[in-house]
């Protein structure tokens, strides 16, 4: 596949270079130049796949012919040794749990193939490769994890201090190895923005191979679209009009839907569900797009002011406002509220919720509303016990920690603080 640079102001390049690179020397994110739809034939056939055959024929194109198909049989079977459940609280909303990975939110997925399509193009590379991420939470932990002893990788994480869960900031700090975090004075949006200078910077680029393992990284946001094809498996004998509800801080996760509604996926609607940085809720109700900096709430992963792949939503609908408006809405909901439907979640459908799941869920109860036939479906993003202090304070009920969990529990927790672009760059010099 060829990609091209939504700056429109970079070469054209291979998969391979995109993944190696990240970010195009424009700055821009890159886009696949075309997608060409699965046969319909697929999608009638979708019950008798499994996850790994569907992720397979969905990849597939994207990362031919740098990744040849036995390779990538085996990325994705590796990648997905994990389940995908939905489950169904009421008549009209199901929920898709992608907390079931090593690190208990939906990043899994990305940060385990993109290491391992990284792994394999480095095999006969001597030289290394740095690879930057800014994190509000979650990617950093999962791409730890994925990344934690690849050869040849080193992995610098940029988290904003005091702005992540306890059980976050463990997953990301304690690991060693090849694995180092910087904790950032600043928000998310001013660590996302050290990573996009670094990438700029000729005095450090011109010293390391850098690349990013932010959804900026077609490798690391691509494979997020599997997620849509496996609820859809298991939800469409059952429901028609099915509409998803997602989560949203950078958009990568939303933007990966409509990659795979692009690729044929029968998805009725999408709805982003904000926090209160809702910047893309205001667009859609202004059509004034006006990033501000981030406000920090209980779903605290989601605190974005300038979600990076708002650009490549725009570039699906190419710009068409009113196009984009009838596949997408979006809600915007305060704390007081998310604590209000986590606790309506547990009483009412027996289920606990973790803040960012919950904020789906009144996404699509303000959906509904307006649109009672349909069936939706909230991204549970991560694990609850992932926000424990927020989520047993809620539903006054202890909750046990899964394994994946108190395994980083008492980890020695390593970083070295930082508050400039400079001390970053400081820090990757030496
Ligand atoms: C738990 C959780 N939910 C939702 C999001 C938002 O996802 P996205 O940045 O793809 O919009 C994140 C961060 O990415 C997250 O960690
Ligand atoms: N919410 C994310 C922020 C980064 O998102 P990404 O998908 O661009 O990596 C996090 O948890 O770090």
């Amino acid at each position: 596949m060829i990609y091209y640079s939504l700056n429109k102001n970079s070469e054209n390049t291979s998969f391979k270079d995109a993944v190696v690179k990240g970010l195009a020397p424009d700055k821009g994110l890159y886009f696949p130049e075309s997608i060409t739809p699965l046969p319909k034939s697929f999608f009638d056939n979708i019950d008798n796949l499994s996850y790994s055959e569907i992720a397979f024929e969905a990849i597939k194109q994207f990362v031919s012919p740098e990744i040849p198909e036995n390779v990538l049989k085996t990325i994705v079977e590796e990648t997905l040794s994990f389940d995908f459940p939905v489950v169904q609280l009421n008549d009209n909303i199901s929920t898709l749990e992608l907390f079931h990975g090593p690190t208990m939110a939906f990043k899994d997925v990305g940060a385990r193939f993109m290491a391992r399509c990284l792994g394999y193009f480095n095999k006969e590379n001597t030289n290394e490769v740095t690879v930057l991420v800014a994190t509000s939470g979650d990617t950093g932990g999962a791409v730890a994890n994925g990344f934690l002893g690849v050869k040849g990788v080193n992995v610098v994480i940029l988290y904003p201090s005091g702005k992540v869960s306890d059980i976050q900031e463990m997953q990301l700090t304690t690991l060693g190895q090849n694995i180092k975090a910087l904790e950032v004075d600043g928000t998310f949006d001013d660590c996302q923005a050290m990573v996009k200078t670094a990438f700029l910077d000729e005095s450090l680029t011109s010293k390391m191979q850098l690349t990013s393992a932010n959804s900026i990284n077609v490798a690391r946001w691509l494979p997020q679209l599997f997620y849509f094809m496996f609820a859809y498996k298991q939800l469409h004998n059952k429901h028609e009009n099915i509409v998803f509800s997602v989560p949203s801080g950078n958009f990568g996760n939303v933007c990966a839907g409509m990659m795979a509604q692009q690729l044929g996926l029968p998805i009725k609607h999408f709805i982003a569900s904000n926090n209160e940085n809702n910047v893309v809720t205001r667009y859609l109700q202004s059509e004034t797009y006006e990033p501000k900096p981030s406000v920090q709430t209980i779903s605290n992963a989601m605190d974005v002011g300038a979600p990076s792949n708002f650009i490549r939503i725009q570039e699906i609908y190419k710009n068409n406002f009113e196009g984009l408006k009838e596949n997408l809405s979006s809600y915007s909901f305060s704390d007081n509220e998310t604590r209000e439907a986590m606790l309506e979640i547990f009483n009412d459908c027996n289920y606990v919720a973790d803040p960012h799941g919950a904020v789906g869920y009144l996404g699509s109860k303000a959906y509904l509303k307006e649109n009672p036939n349909a069936h939706c479906v909230f991204l549970e993003t991560a694990h609850p016990t992932k926000f424990l202090d927020v989520v047993e304070e809620v539903i006054k009920e202890k909750q046990p920690l899964p394994e994946q969990i108190q395994s980083v529990m008492g980890g020695k927790k390593v970083a070295i603080s930082i508050a400039t672009y400079e001390d970053l760059k400081g820090f990757l010099l030496n």
